[in-house]
């Protein structure tokens, strides 16, 4: 660690989330600095690595970890390129905060898993930073609380307004449900055991090859039911709602009305226009609370087996998806690392 134990950090991959994980450290948050940024796209690199000082541009991921100043590792790349990364990372027993999914599949992602045990400690933290918005964690103490009994149903929407270049449908459970199945298992405590996704039919609006929007239906080990309606291309805005239907009663996040207007004929509040907007604050608090744990020495959040259960449950979606059944999820017995 550098001056007055600063975390020097590096960034890999640095596109729309690296380089705004890069503001955050730089400008945001408190305890770290970029040290270094990493992307196949050299001048992008570059141009990053510009507007931070004492930060050095690289192209090779284990390049950038070598050097003295990096003490930790922030993954952005996509999602297949985090496996490498990761495994590159724990050759130099560095610290990770690695952008949700761990890994695109459950193979890879137990490949991890196991690379972790081998190294005999926690060194991941995953990005799923709902876990750190304020609505989310208080849903979860109400649920912890026991108030409104055992919960029974999970209602979720999950609403983009357009989906990326190339978006498929795989991706949209890989890339966009994968935050219902992590804050499913999270907010219950319980294990996803089964997924099955029904399609209407599919909107005018959404790009030739993908079927959106999408019906999602979780079961879990507790017996809970949870649905999921993900909408990649809804067109309005970004919006994520849940809402836990309980024993005595019901709770429900989401809304987003922080100032409701009454004019000329029209009652309402503004939406959220992507996730950079609506979960700002968790990301600030999901980076903060990396680098605070990382310089005590700790690893806290969800971690490797959190981003493998998850992979887990995809890959039992993707499967129910393109053989249209219910399909249960391959799960491994819990290693006592993660218990
Ligand atoms: N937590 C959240 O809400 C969100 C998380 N993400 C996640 O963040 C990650 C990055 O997504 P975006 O920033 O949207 O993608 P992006 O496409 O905007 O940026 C990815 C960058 O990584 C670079 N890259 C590709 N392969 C690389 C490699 N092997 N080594 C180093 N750099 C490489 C690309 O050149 C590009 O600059 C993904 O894992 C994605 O799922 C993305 C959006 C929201
Ligand atoms: O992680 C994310 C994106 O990768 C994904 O494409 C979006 O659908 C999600 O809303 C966003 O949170």
């Amino acid at each position: 660690m550098t001056q007055r134990g600063t975390l020097g950090v590096a960034v890999i991959g640095t596109g729309r989330m690296g380089a705004d994980h890069v503001r955050r450290i730089s400008e945001v948050i408190s305890g770290a600095r970029v040290a270094a940024v990493v992307d196949v796209d050299a001048e992008r690199a570059k141009n990053v690595a510009a507007g931070v000082e004492g930060c050095t541009a690289y192209t090779e991921p284990a390049a950038a970890m070598a050097a003295a100043d990096v003490d930790a590792v922030l993954i952005a790349s996509p999602g297949p390129a985090h496996e490498s990364a990761l495994l590159a990372a724990f050759e130099r027993d560095l610290p990770v905060l690695c952008e949700k999914p761990l890994t695109p599949d459950a193979a890879s992602a137990l490949r991890v898993l196991e690379a972790e045990q081998r190294l005999g400690h926690r060194r991941v933290q995953v990005g799923f930073m709902r876990r750190y918005d304020a609505e989310y964690v208080k849903l979860k103490a109400l649920l912890d609380s026991g108030q409104l009994g055992r919960p029974l149903m999970l209602h979720n929407r999950h609403r983009n307004a357009s989906s990326p270049p190339g978006f498929t449908d795989a991706m949209l459970i890989n890339d966009s449900v994968v935050h219902e199945m992590d804050v499913t298992r999270w907010l219950l405590g319980q294990e996803i055991t089964a997924v099955t996704v029904l399609r209407p039919t599919p909107s005018d609006v959404a790009p030739e090859g993908l079927a959106d929007p999408q019906f999602v239906v979780l079961e879990t080990d507790g017996g809970a039911l949870v649905d999921v309606e993900i909408f990649v291309n809804c067109g309005f805005g970004y919006q994520v709602q849940a809402e836990a239907v309980c024993e005595r009663g019901t709770a429900r996040i989401g809304d987003g009305h922080a100032m409701v207007t009454n004019a000329a004929g029209r009652w309402g509040g503004t939406i959220a226009q992507d996730f950079v907007e609506r979960f700002e604050e968790a990301y600030d608090r999901e980076v903060q609370a990396w680098v605070d744990a990382t310089r005590r020495g700790e690893v806290t959040g969800p971690g490797v087996w959190d981003g493998y259960a998850a992979a887990a449950v995809c890959e039992a979606g993707v499967r129910a998806q393109t053989e249209g059944r219910r399909t249960e999820v391959e799960l491994i017995e819990r290693p006592a690392l993660y218990r």
